[in-house]
């Protein structure tokens, strides 16, 4: 009997395979996790952009979840790229359906290029539905905008969004910092725990190879909660695997191109 941490993702293709399920998987098999996907998009899309979007039904979201959760079975599962509020309604009964706890919810909005990766409409299921199901939701500062309803100028303020974020219902939430170019050399991702603060800092990358930076780091999470890490730890595991996977881009495309998902076993001293 194999006892090997099993994970899901729940979330967009992206064909580019820089973020996604392929960014997802990526990152799980390198942190020696089995992955496994319920697709919930199809994107067409590389480094320059999202060229279009093809949404599956919603009960095509729902019947894949249940085939690997009948079956394989689940330790821990992310979600990313839910597009409509119908496929996020799915989503959430299948989570609650299994009793899955381990739930790192990525509110994926929009990407880099600024192709809508979630209706507008669909920011209220998100908010009712899945948020409250979330062991840790990971959004970027435009995401914690949308989900807190403040404006994020500083860190005292995104000490308050964590907090309404997670008066929500969601336990812990992990503001990325990606997007706060205010720290000059340094990239700072706050966690909050439901109590405490803790920041993790990092050097960042001035590079335009940044894509699928969000996916692949809610999937390290994942990994390692799947695994058995506590939270904190997942976390900092987290970061340390997109700063690698950042500072070692591959230097693919033409446009933002993705990430190395090779770099932090290599840090790890493992054999490529
Ligand atoms: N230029 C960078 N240098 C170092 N780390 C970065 C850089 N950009 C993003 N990160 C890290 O990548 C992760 C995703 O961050 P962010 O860009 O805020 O999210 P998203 O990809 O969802 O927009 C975070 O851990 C963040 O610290
Ligand atoms: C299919 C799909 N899912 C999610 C994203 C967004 O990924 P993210 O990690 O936020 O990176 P950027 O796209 O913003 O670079 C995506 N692009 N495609």
């Amino acid at each position: 009997m194999s006892t090997i941490p099993r994970a899901l993702t729940i979330a967009g293709s992206d064909s580019g395979g820089g973020a996604g399920i392929q960014a997802d998987l990526k990152t799980f098999q390198e942190l020696n996790v089995y992955g496994m996907s319920a697709i919930t998009a199809i994107t067409v899309q590389n480094t320059l952009g999202v060229e279009n979007v093809y949404p599956l039904p919603p009960k095509a979201a729902a019947e894949q979840i249940d085939a690997v959760g009948s079956d394989l079975g689940v330790d821990a599962l992310k979600t990313g790229m839910l597009f409509s509020a119908e496929i996020i309604q799915a989503v959430a009964d299948r989570i609650r359906a299994f009793g899955w706890t381990k739930v790192v919810v990525d509110p994926v909005m929009i990407a880099k290029g600024g192709a809508s990766l979630l209706l507008p409409e669909a920011v209220h299921a998100l908010k009712k539905s899945l948020l409250p199901l979330a062991y840790i939701i990971t959004p970027n500062i435009p995401e914690a905008e949308t989900l807190s309803g403040m404006h994020i100028g500083n860190m005292e303020d995104r000490r308050n969004a964590a907090k309404r974020i997670c008066s929500l219902g969601a336990k812990q939430v992990v503001i990325k910092g990606g997007h706060d170019d205010s720290g000059g050399d340094r990239v700072v991702d706050l966690l909050y725990d439901g109590s405490d603060f803790t920041e993790l800092h990092g050097q960042r990358i001035f590079t335009k190879h940044t894509h699928g930076t969000g996916c692949t780091f809610s999937a390290a999470i994942t990994a390692e909660l799947a695994k058995g890490a506590s939270s904190a730890q997942a976390v900092q595991t987290a970061r340390d695997f997109i700063q690698a996977a950042i500072e070692s881009h591959l230097g693919l495309g033409q446009g933002h191109g993705p990430t190395n998902h090779f770099a932090y076993r290599r840090l790890q001293g493992g054999v490529l």
